[in-house]
C-alpha cells in the first residue's frame, strides 16, 4: 500500500466526522471573505435577469473579456505550436517552469527594451494567476496595500493567504490591509507620502476600473517612497499596450530605481485576445532583496518550480508570434478597435452630461454617478436597458457613487448600447 490505513480502532469522534462533513478544518480566512468573487456575481445577475426574460437582448460592457478573434499571424503561431506536437523531431514535454527561453527573450527585448533581462522575466497562464503566487511568496505576515478601488484580487488574495482581519462591516474594508483613496478629486492615483506603510503596495496602471494611467511623475514617487520604506511594489501593468498619451510610462521599469523595490505583472491577455489562450509574465528583477538579504527572485522561482509546470508550449509559441513584428502590428489594430469603442463610450456619457474618466488609455471608462449607488445603477441599467456594466463598489468602498464599462464588445454592441443608454438616462 502506499499509505498506512488509518487503524480501524482509532475513535472516529477524534475525525468529527459526521454522514454530511469530513472531519477537516476549513482554512478559516476562507469565512472571512465577504459573498463571493465579483466577477462569477456580476455573471450571476446577468443570467438571473436572462432567467425571467428569455427574450431579452443582453449586451455585455461588463467584465473586461476581449471579443475579437486573434488576428491571422498570431494565431498562426499557436497553430505552428500545435503543429509542433505532432511530429518527433519538434515535440516537447514539460518546458522550464520559468518559461521558454527564446520567449523570455524576446519579452525583454521587444516589451523592455533591455531594461530587463530574460532571466527575470518568469512566464506564465496569466497575471491573475501570479498575483496568487506572489501571494504565496509574501505569505501571511506581511501588510498589503491597494489602491481604492482596484481589481479585486489583490485584497481577495490577501485575505485568502491570513494576511487581514476580518472585514469591517461599516467601512467594508479588511482590518490589516491600507485603502488607498482613488478618486476624482486626487485624479485617482493614491497620495502615498500620507498612507500607511505597507509591506506590499499594489498599483495598477493603466487602472483596472478607473482607467486612468499614472503619470511618470506619481510612479517616480511612488517608487522613491516604497524604497524609502523598504515596501515592495508590485506594478500590474496588464493594460500598458493600451497606453496612447506621450511620456507615460509603459512598465514600472522606466523609473529610475525601480529594480530596487518592483515586480511586475503583465499579460498577453486584453491585447492578443488571449483570456482564455492564459498567457502572462512576473519580472522579478535579481536586484530586489527581501529584509534578510534573500533574492525575492529565488522564492518566486521557488514557487513556480514547485507549485507551476509552465505555460503551455502552444500558447508560449502564440506569444512569440505575438511579439513578431507583424503580430505588433496585429496588436495595435486590436488595440485601436478598443480603444474607439471607448471614446464612443466616454463621448456618449460626457454628452448626457456626466463626468467620465479613463478610456484614453485603458479600455475601461469610470462615470461618475452624482451621488447615486452603484449597485443600484448596475441593476437600473440592466433591467431598462439589458446592458450588463459592473458597480464601482464592486471594486471596494472606494468606488461607490461610480460605474465602469468596459470598451471590448464588438462595435456595434458598443453603438447600440449607447443608444440604449441615452433613452434610459435622457
Ligand atoms: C488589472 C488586471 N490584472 C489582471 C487581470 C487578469 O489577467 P490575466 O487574464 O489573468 O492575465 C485583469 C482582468 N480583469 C478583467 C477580467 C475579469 C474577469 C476575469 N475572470 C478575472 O477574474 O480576471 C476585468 O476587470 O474585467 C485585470 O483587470
Amino acid at each position: 500500500a502506499f499509505f498506512t490505513p488509518v487503524p480501524s480502532t482509532l475513535p472516529t469522534s477524534l475525525y468529527s466526522a459526521t454522514e454530511t462533513t469530513s472531519g477537516v478544518q476549513r482554512n478559516g480566512n476562507f469565512a472571512k471573505l465577504a459573498g463571493g468573487y465579483l466577477f462569477p456575481e456580476i455573471a450571476r445577475r446577468r443570467n438571473a435577469f436572462l432567467e425571467k426574460n428569455p427574450d431579452a437582448n443582453i449586451i455585455s460592457l461588463g467584465i473586461g473579456d476581449t471579443t475579437q478573434p486573434i488576428p491571422p499571424n498570431i494565431l498562426k503561431g499557436l497553430l505552428d505550436g500545435v503543429g509542433k506536437l505532432g511530429a518527433k523531431e519538434t515535440y516537447s514535454g514539460y518546458g522550464a517552469e520559468q518559461g521558454m527561453a527564446p520567449l523570455r527573450e524576446q519579452i525583454s527585448k521587444v516589451l523592455y527594451d533591455g531594461l530587463i533581462s530574460p532571466d527575470e522575466v518568469f512566464v506564465s497562464d496569466g497575471a491573475k494567476c501570479d498575483i496568487q503566487r506572489l501571494q504565496n511568496m509574501f505569505g501571511s505576515q506581511v501588510r498589503s496595500a491597494v489602491q481604492d478601488p482596484s481589481y479585486p484580487v489583490y485584497v481577495d488574495t490577501s485575505v485568502m493567504m491570513g494576511q487581514t482581519g476580518e472585514l469591517n462591516e461599516a467601512t467594508k474594508q479588511y482590518d490589516n490591509i491600507s485603502y488607498m483613496e482613488c478618486n476624482a478629486e486626487n485624479g485617482f492615483f493614491p497620495d502615498l507620502e500620507n498612507s500607511v506603510r505597507a509591506d506590499v503596495v499594489y498599483l495598477c496602471s493603466p487602472n483596472n476600473p478607473t482607467g486612468v494611467a499614472a503619470t511618470k511623475e506619481q510612479l517616480e514617487n511612488a517608487v522613491r517612497i516604497c524604497k524609502e520604506r523598504g515596501s515592495i511594489l508590485v506594478f500590474d501593468a496588464a493594460y500598458a499596450p493600451f497606453i496612447r498619451t506621450p511620456g507615460v510610462p509603459k512598465s514600472i521599469f522606466e523609473i529610475e530605481g525601480a529594480k530596487d523595490c518592483a515586480i511586475e505583472v503583465n499579460s498577453f491577455s486584453k491585447y492578443a485576445g488571449f483570456t482564455g489562450v492564459r498567457l502572462g509574465w512576473t519580472v522579478v528583477p535579481s536586484s530586489l532583496k527581501f529584509k534578510d538579504g534573500t533574492p525575492v527572485k529565488q522564492d518566486f522561482n521557488r514557487v513556480m518550480t514547485t507549485s507551476f509546470n509552465g505555460a503551455s508550449n502552444i500558447v508560449q509559441a502564440g506569444g512569440m508570434a505575438c511579439l513578431s513584428p507583424e503580430g505588433m502590428k496585429e496588436i495595435t489594430e486590436l488595440i485601436d478597435y478598443y480603444l474607439e469603442n471607448a471614446k464612443i463610450l466616454s463621448d456618449t456619457f460626457t454628452k448626457m452630461g456626466y463626468d467620465v474618466y479613463g478610456g484614453t488609455d485603458a479600455p475601461y471608462i469610470f462615470v461618475g454617478l452624482k451621488g447615486a449607488s452603484s449597485w443600484d445603477t448596475f441593476s437600473d441599467i440592466l433591467e431598462k436597458a439589458e446592458v450588463v456594466t459592473i458597480p464601482g463598489a464592486g471594486f471596494g468602498p472606494g468606488g461607490e457613487g461610480y460605474l465602469r464599462l468596459s470598451a471590448f464588445a464588438p462595435r456595434e454592441s458598443v453603438v447600440e448600447a449607447c443608444e440604449r443608454l441615452k433613452k434610459v438616462f435622457s
